[in-house]
């Protein structure tokens, strides 16, 4: 980090008035002192290579220029992630150094975010030893090739066929008509040579459902297309410019029988199918995803918050009182009100984040044994906090561009990037709504369970209790308000079960009731990820080894991010829970008192995230707060300001300007 002394004097005045030890927050917040130093460490080494600096904003290079040198800086960090790994025996600690190098997404992302994990996850031993040394080297590149320009949300509808042909032991892989091209992959565009296939198996013309198939799709030398396969990029999008995600088709494509990915179901060589002990494990990597992603909302959440609340320290507009200099617009009680609750959200994402990983860890390890008992948890709480999580992070990130005025704007800001990357989560690896159906479905199965007196599942097991507790007083305190959020969630998920209930009393069959009441269903699994996220980050602050002047400061930002959700989902407490409309009013005056006591402590709350300058890649946020300084300079930067007079004025204007005087 850059030393006090070339700051902003307001940033200087507020890192003085912090009430905590910025490095103890940091540390609790990475895991230990130990791994802020490995991580520090390891960004070191990554920023330390001048081949990785930009020489210009990547804003002006063209699509295609942006794309080759995001592919230049990951073979880079790649070998930086090889010599740490050769050095120090371990993998790099996690971090976020890729955001400094990449700035957008790399075209590496989908190799090492999915490639590889669904080799280790639905590989065999033996297909592991095949593919995966050659991955992890990077002998050969590949990407997760699923969605298609027809099917994305409803995978049992993908097209992408592959026949066995017990002749000659190999699968046909095809893609019969232009919906059932593959569309979107990360890497598929020009990047990647292997990918995982997801495809309708077919054996003897009969159909056993989508299974994944390693098919290798450009040749390793001279990089071409293989033949029968038509490759190609799908062109830019919001953001996720440099991910080179791409389309693909199969035309009589061969690959042998052991391609196919067989740790769950299997193809014998004469063509016996062998089912696997559950179909949905072929849906692995998904759920491994969607639990990563909850943690990267935490990140996108830190990022944009870091950004704005020190632009909003060094910031000064207009007055509060007349008599006064102008106000720094951290000052204003609204700007708090858009900004804390990021700060806040970031904590609540990264505990649930951690929560969750838990969770997929032990049920990895049932699987291992066969025992699948707590799979049907995991993918229920995985959907939907992955579906709330994104989305609010992505509303978070836009509240923090807009709060920065037109500053916030600016590209060079980093937010207007931040937003289309953040947003995007909403819809990869399972749209929202798609998700929290699925929730839904398991809510509804827990709800029933209930009114048999069933025992519950520990995420669900707050239904039994809420039916038994449903007369008791509301209590204006966090663990309160907590119980107040699994009523709501319980009061949604049993009148959604009416619904449903009552369109079927009407002569309706079940799929349409459920299509009838689906509105309500996704709210109540957002309500029951609410009841969720406020829970366990609750739990996680009240069971934290912090010191007591950092405990105090992280429980305001977790009462913080109670109120805000009790404030804004009152209607349905009002309904659904016995708060009364006083403990609302209390609970508003709460609220603004704990905007006024998290203040001072607010951009030292941002250190805390340990975001550096090159990370936040922005010139409203780096620790300095240079803000006018980097505006500047990066305005400067631009290919117009390099010249005085462009060529469109000889060109275009002056002519204009000469017809406009005949
Ligand atoms: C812990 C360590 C974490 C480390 C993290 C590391 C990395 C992550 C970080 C970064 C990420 C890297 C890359 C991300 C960036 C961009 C890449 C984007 C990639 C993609 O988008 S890939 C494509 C993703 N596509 C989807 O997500 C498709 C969504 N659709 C589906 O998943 C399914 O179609 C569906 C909606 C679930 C429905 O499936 P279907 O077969 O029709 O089932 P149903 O009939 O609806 O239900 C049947 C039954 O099955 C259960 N079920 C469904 N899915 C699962 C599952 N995955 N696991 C277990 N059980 C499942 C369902 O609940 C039903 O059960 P019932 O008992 O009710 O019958
Ligand atoms: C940036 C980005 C990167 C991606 N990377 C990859 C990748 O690497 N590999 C890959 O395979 N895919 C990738 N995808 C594809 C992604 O997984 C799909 O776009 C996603 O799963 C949503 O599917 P869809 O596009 O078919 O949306 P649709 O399902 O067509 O959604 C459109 C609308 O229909 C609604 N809808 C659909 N089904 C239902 C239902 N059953 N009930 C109610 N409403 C419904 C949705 O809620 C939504 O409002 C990527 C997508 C993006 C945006």
């Amino acid at each position: 980090m850059s030393t006090e002394t070339k700051c902003n004097p307001d940033l200087v005045r507020e890192r003085a008035k912090c009430t905590f030890d910025v490095n103890e927050l940091i540390n609790l917040f990475y895991g230990s002192e130990k791994a802020t130093k490995e991580r520090r460490h390891f960004e070191d080494a990554v920023l330390a290579v001048k081949e990785l600096k930009d020489a210009i904003p990547e804003e002006y290079l063209s699509h295609k220029e942006r794309y080759e040198n995001g592919v230049r800086k990951a073979t880079i960090l790649r070998d930086v992630y090889r010599d740490y790994k050769a050095k120090h025996n371990r993998d790099p600690p996690p971090n976020q150094i890729t955001k400094a190098v990449i700035k957008d997404i790399s075209p590496f992302l989908l190799h090492n975010g999915m490639f590889v994990p669904t080799i280790a996850g639905q590989g065999t031993p033996e297909q592991q030893a095949e593919w995966l040394p050659k991955a992890e080297s990077m002998q050969i590149i590949g990407t997760y090739a699923q969605t298609e320009l027809g099917h994305g949300s409803f995978i049992r509808g993908l097209e992408t066929i592959a026949t066995y042909d017990p002749k000659t032991e190999e699968f046909v892989l095809n893609n019969p008509t232009l919906t059932s091209f593959k569309w979107w992959p990360g890497g598929l565009g020009s990047t990647v040579n292997h990918c995982v296939v997801v495809a309708q198996l077919y054996i003897n013309g009969k159909s056993h459902g989508i299974h994944p198939f390693i098919a290798q799709i450009r040749d390793l030398d001279t990089h071409k297309p293989l033949p029968g396969v038509k490759v190609g990029e799908i062109g830019p999008k919001m953001g996720f410019q440099t991910a080179n995600n791409g389309f693909l088709g199969f035309d009589n494509f061969r690959i042998p029988r052991k391609n196919m990915l067989m740790k769950n179901a299997q193809v014998l060589k004469d063509g016996t199918f062998v089912k696997g002990i559950n179909e949905k494990l072929t849906y692995g990597t998904m759920v491994m995803v969607r639990v990563g992603i909850v943690g990267d909302c935490s990140f996108y959440a830190a990022l944009a918050a870091t950004i704005a609340v020190r632009y909003s320290a060094v910031r000064h507009q207009s007055h509060i009182k007349a008599s006064e200099p102008e106000a720094q617009i951290l000052d204003y009680l609204t700007q708090q009100h858009k900004l804390f609750i990021a700060v806040a959200s970031s904590h609540v994402y990264r505990n649930a984040y951690l929560w969750m990983e838990k969770m997929y860890t032990n049920v990895m390890k049932e699987l291992s044994q066969d025992k699948q008992d707590n799979l049907p948890e995991l993918h229920a709480t995985a959907c939907c906090l992955k579906a709330v999580c994104s989305r609010d992070a992505g509303s978070l990130v836009e509240e923090c561009r807009l709060a920065c005025g037109g500053h916030g704007y600016m590209a060079s800001s980093n937010l207007p990037l931040t937003y289309g990357v953040t947003i995007a989560a909403v819809t990869y690896e399972g749209e929202r709504t798609v998700l929290l159906l699925q929730t839904a479905r398991y809510l509804m199965k827990a709800w029933m369970a209930a009114l048999k007196g069933k025992v519950l599942s520990p995420s669900v097991s707050y239904l039994l209790n809420s039916l038994k507790e449903s007369k008791k007083p509301w209590q204006n305190t966090p663990e309160g308000i907590v119980k107040g959020f699994q009523h709501v969630s319980f009061g949604k998920v049993k009148a959604a079960y009416e619904t449903i209930q009552k369109y079927m009393k009407q002569g309706k069959d079940y799929e349409d009731a459920w299509n009838l009441a689906s509105v309500q269903l996704v709210k109540a699994s957002e309500a029951h990820s609410r009841a969720i996220l406020c829970e366990v980050s609750w739990e996680a602050v009240c069971s934290s080894s912090a010191s007591p002047n950092l405990s105090r400061v992280l429980q305001q930002l977790a009462q913080l991010y109670l109120t805000y959700w009790t404030l804004e989902t009152s209607g349905d407490l009002l309904l659904y829970s016995n708060i009364t409309k006083d403990d609302l009013i209390i609970l508003r005056d709460k609220y603004e008192e704990l905007l006024v006591a998290i203040r001072p402590n607010a951009v030292g709350l941002v250190d805390g995230f340990d975001l550096r300058d090159e990370i936040l890649n922005s010139t409203l946020g780096s620790y300095d707060g240079r803000v006018y300084e980097r505006l500047m300079e990066e305005a400067l930067k631009s290919p117009l300001n390099q010249e005085t007079v462009n060529s469109s004025f000889h060109k275009y204007l002056k002519p204009m300007m000469e017809k406009a005087k005949l």
